[in-house]
């Protein structure tokens, strides 16, 4: 496996986020005077062609095995192929996928042409913004998500605030019915698309934080930890760590996949702040 060039890096007194071409990856995001907000495994291979485990991988254009559940890979090419870079200052970045990126087999199965723009601002926020233009003539449906592995003390007694009421589908069961009630307290392998864009809050006692999620564009919050059993048969993802993350995901899957008519332009966006607890 060829090893990844090294990453951006964007750093001004507010904070510091490093991203990767491959995937247009934000790895890391360390606002000034604060420990890291993003889980990133110790396990992560930054090798071409592989997705990196943490950060924020972009899913695209199709989120898991897709709505028809048949897709592959899983989430899509955009996490693991290159994005051209378009400009960088110290506070954002900008990055480049269109049709003529995807690998050949790609092409033939999402035959559309679309031009995506992420531009990664960071500061004592991090803002991730997905646009996606349909450049091609026929309408083009797209699922995505920005996949965010934020990093907790202890999952166990994190609580993630902002769903209370939603309906969700439980990936874990298979039961699409499922209504939420009162905050999410991680007791096992969750995974579960929320009905709802948010905002979210996780509340981390034990780092004595709150991550404040906003989001625009997106219908549906994924929430995912995958539990100790599951996070043994990760490759790149230590057996211990499935208690220091919680994904906390901005997404439009399933049926709220999104159709772009031709010249349309849509955006999804992720906003992630540091509070007190
Ligand atoms: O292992 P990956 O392909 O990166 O996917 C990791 C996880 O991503 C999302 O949260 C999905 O809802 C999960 O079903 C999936 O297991």
């Amino acid at each position: 496996m060829t090893a990844l060039q090294q990453p951006l890096t964007l750093a001004n007194v507010q904070g510091t986020a490093t991203v990767y071409e491959q995937g247009a990856h934000v790895a890391s995001w360390t606002p000034a005077q604060q420990d890291p907000v993003l889980f990133l495994s110790r396990k992560a291979v930054f090798a071409e062609g592989k997705a990196i485990r943490g950060g924020v991988p972009i899913c695209f254009p199709w989120f898991g095995p897709g709505r028809s559940g048949d897709r592959s890979p899983a989430h899509g090419y955009a996490r693991t192929i290159p994005w051209r870079p378009v400009s960088a200052t110290d506070e954002e970045a900008v990055f480049r996928l269109t049709e003529a990126d995807l690998p050949e087999q790609a092409r033939a199965e999402f035959p559309h042409e679309f031009s995506c723009e992420y531009t990664v601002t960071v500061g004592a926020a991090l803002e991730m913004k997905l646009a996606t233009t349909n450049t091609g003539g026929e309408p083009m449906e797209i699922e995505e998500a920005l996949h965010a592995y934020l990093a907790v003390g202890d999952v166990r007694q994190a609580g993630v605030q902002g769903l209370d009421g939603v309906s969700y589908v439980d990936k874990v069961t298979g039961k699409t019915d499922m209504k939420q009630s009162g905050e999410i307290v991680i007791s096992g392998e969750t995974d579960r698309v929320y009905r709802s864009g948010g905002p979210v809050s996780v509340v981390d006692p034990l780092l004595g934080r709150t991550l404040r999620i906003t989001t625009s564009g997106a219908a549906d919050t994924v929430v995912w930890n995958p539990w100790e059993d599951n996070a043994r048969a990760i490759g790149d993802f230590a057996d211990d760590e499935w208690t220091a993350m919680i994904c906390v995901e901005a997404a439009n899957a399933l049926d709220d996949y999104v159709t772009i008519a031709p010249g349309e332009t849509h955006e999804i966006v992720y906003r992630l702040e540091v509070g007190s607890i």
